[in-house]
């Protein structure tokens, strides 16, 4: 049983987390971390440094701005972190990276099986593909405060990995200008509940592949999540990601 903390426990995901671990009983959540109140009956904190609960593993759904501190904490504690959140600057990506030197990181924009998958098959329709012209359209309810969607970044950089040629990434559209060939279009919808759907189109002369992942439920995003905890706690220090999840599986 592994005794987790959650940070951000009162928004979206972390609500979803804390439903699935407490259903599942395999593991344990000992305390989470909002600024708020969130009305749960386990010890809530404000940042993990004002933890006192011993634990395995914090596993992150908050706000870009709070991973500086996440790790300042981490590291202190000795702590693996599960890292789920989007919308890093570089300097936060840098000291995610800097941090997984000394404690066992796992990072993922989208910790959904069925997204996984799409990455593959993305990037295999981007070596076979090489003339088409690719553009993904990723759509997220009216609450996402990040553009364009970690997923969407990512899957942009598995077609750069693929088909290097495709080195520009262009995000939306607007006013005269032509497409360039060795542009990846990116672009963001935002609207009511929508939970998440990530389309890469592949363009040809008189042809065209959509590759469509939609997520039906946050579940996926939890379950995925929890796995990535179990993978992740016995580790050395490193940055993890599900790839490397899926490779042990
Ligand atoms: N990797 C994946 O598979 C997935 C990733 N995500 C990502 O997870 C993150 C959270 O998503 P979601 O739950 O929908 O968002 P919510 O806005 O619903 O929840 C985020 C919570 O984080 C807390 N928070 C916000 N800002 C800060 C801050 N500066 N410091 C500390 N805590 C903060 C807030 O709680 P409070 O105000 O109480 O502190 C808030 O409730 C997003 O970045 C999203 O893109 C989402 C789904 C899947
Ligand atoms: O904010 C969300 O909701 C989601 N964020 C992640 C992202 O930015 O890719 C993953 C998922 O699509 C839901």
């Amino acid at each position: 049983m592994l005794k987790i903390i959650i940070q951000g426990i009162s928004g979206k995901m972390g609500k979803t987390l804390y439903r699935i671990i407490s259903e599942g009983k395999e593991h344990k959540v000992v305390a989470g971390i909002s600024r708020s109140n969130a009305m749960l009956d386990i010890p809530i904190y404000h940042n993990l440094n004002e933890v006192k609960e011993k634990a395995d593993v914090c596993i992150d759904f908050s706000n870009h701005s709070a991973v500086t501190g996440l790790l300042e904490s981490a590291v202190k504690k000795k702590l693996p972190l599960v890292i789920c959140t989007t919308g890093f600057t570089d300097d936060e990506m840098a000291a995610i990276n800097d941090a997984s030197k000394i404690i066992p990181v796992f990072q993922s924009f989208n910790t959904s099986i069925g997204v996984a998958a799409t990455e593959s098959l993305v990037s295999l329709a981007a070596r076979l593909l090489r003339n088409f012209d690719v553009e993904i359209v990723e759509a997220h309810h009216n609450q996402k405060m990040d553009s364009p969607s970690g997923t969407a970044i990512m899957l942009a950089r598995a077609i750069r990995d693929n088909t290097p040629e495709k080195n520009i990434l262009k995000y939306g559209r607007y006013g005269h200008e032509s497409r360039e060939k060795n542009e990846i279009g990116i672009h963001s919808i935002r609207g009511g509940s929508i939970i998440g759907e990530h389309t890469v189109i592949f363009a040809g002369e008189g042809e065209m592949i959509e590759i469509k992942h939609t997520s039906l439920s946050r579940d996926i995003f939890a379950i995925g999540a929890i796995r990535a905890a179990e993978f992740i706690v016995n580790k050395v220090p490193g940055l993890y990601s599900m790839k490397d999840l899926l490779e042990e599986a």
